[in-house]
């Protein structure tokens, strides 16, 4: 009996150590089915949540996320990750003074403000083809006393989209090509307004002949602080000629050419917003019967290869800014402002390791 019960302890024991063994297998088993159920789940919603997720519901991309798309790979070290291929140039902004009234900025007040500059087709080639850039930029940099105003324009006068995220989708749909950006604009009707532009402009054969527009709105203000919600337009005032250069770069020899014989001017005109105008959305064209004021004129007086001339240093952030402008909320500015930041300091870092015989130079 003893002997019996003592191997029917020992069966018992071991009836249930295969009983604990089932239990604790089939737990494992269960718990990595559960696993692998939940994670598949997890996937197949979070996949269907990107998938299904309005465009605009997320703001959230980082400068670095631009910069690295923007700047596409290969990179080219060393130069602008965007707009990429351009000349310098420097000259003056003759202002009438009409602008005191709205802003106590210096560069309003009447006389002569000079100023650097850069003129620039938008991608991230610095050999690109210029004829065929279908943007066109212009950016200046006026110093008054101990202040700075960044300014940096391009040939659209809206943008197609209101933020920063649509824009990163949009540049994503470039880059795919084919259908995709038709797809794009598609599930964006805000971007009419630029598509109307599109649809009606033909470049030209000459940086000199453009309008470059802040596309993004700005305050005046004055003495009194009062603010007034303005874009600008630069508006051309040098002839029509044909373009005798049909290289690369065509589009600077054209335009050393005309500062040579003092003819590359443009209107510094200003738009005022009427208070149904949202100054934060630079999708929205403003009606054309808004209030306009010509300030001045913009002369251009000398040129530099871009890698020689003071341009190349700076950082036209549009948020720089001296006293009497100051930002709307719209959420661009601040998107243009750190990527500008990101895309100079990797630029800044390239030259630095090249100017030290390092291998990241031109
Ligand atoms: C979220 C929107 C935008 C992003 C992420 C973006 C990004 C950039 C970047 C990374 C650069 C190179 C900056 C540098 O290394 O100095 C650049 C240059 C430039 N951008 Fe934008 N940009 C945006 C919108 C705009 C808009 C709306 C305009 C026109 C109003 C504009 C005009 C320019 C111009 C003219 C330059 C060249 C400035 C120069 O000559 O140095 N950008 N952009």
């Amino acid at each position: 009996m003893a002997v019996h019960k003592r191997v029917g302890t020992r069966q018992r024991s071991l009836l249930s150590q295969a009983r604990f063994n089932e239990v604790f297998i089939f737990m494992i088993r269960y718990s990595l089915a559960r696993f692998y159920g939940i994670s598949a789940f997890v996937a197949w919603y979070g996949a269907v949540l990107f998938l299904t997720q309005p465009a605009q519901a997320s703001t959230k991309v980082t400068a670095q996320q631009f910069v690295d798309l923007q700047q596409g790979q290969p990179h080219f070290p060393g130069f602008r990750r965007a707009h990429a291929k351009g000349v310098c140039v420097s000259g003056e902004f003759v202002s009438n003074g009409s602008l005191t009234h709205y802003s106590d900025a210096e560069v309003f007040s009447a006389g002569v403000h000079p100023f650097i500059g850069r003129f620039s087709i938008a991608g991230n080639n610095p050999h690109a083809d210029e004829l065929s850039a279908p943007v066109r930029s212009f950016a200046l940099s006026f110093v008054t006393g101990s202040e700075r105003w960044n300014i940096a324009m391009n040939t659209p006068p809206v943008m197609a989209v209101s933020n920063p995220h649509d824009f990163y989708q949009q540049l994503v749909a470039i880059k795919q090509g084919g259908d995709a950006i038709k797809t794009f604009f598609a599930k964006h009707p805000e971007s009419a307004d630029f598509l109307a532009w599109k649809a009606s402009y033909t470049p030209t054969e000459s940086l000199a002949l453009e309008t470059y527009h802040s596309i993004n709105a700005f305050y005046l203000h004055d003495a009194r602080s009062n603010k007034q919600a303005v874009r600008w337009q630069m508006l051309p005032l040098g002839e029509a000629s044909k373009n005798p250069f049909t290289d690369s770069a065509a589009l600077q020899k054209e335009l050393a050419a005309r500062i040579a014989h003092g003819n590359v001017r443009f209107t510094w005109q200003f738009t005022l917003a009427a208070p149904a105008d949202d100054e934060n959305n630079p999708a929205i064209q403003w009606p054309s019967n808004r209030a306009q004021v010509n300030a001045g004129e913009i002369n251009i007086t000398q040129w530099q290869p871009q890698l020689e001339g003071a341009c190349h240093a700076l950082n036209f952030d549009p948020l720089i800014l001296p006293t009497g402008l100051s930002a709307t909320a719209d959420p661009i500015l601040r998107a243009r402002s750190a990527a500008y930041a990101e895309s100079y300091r990797r630029r800044a870092k390239e030259q630095l390791i090249g100017a030290l015989g390092g291998k990241e130079s031109e």
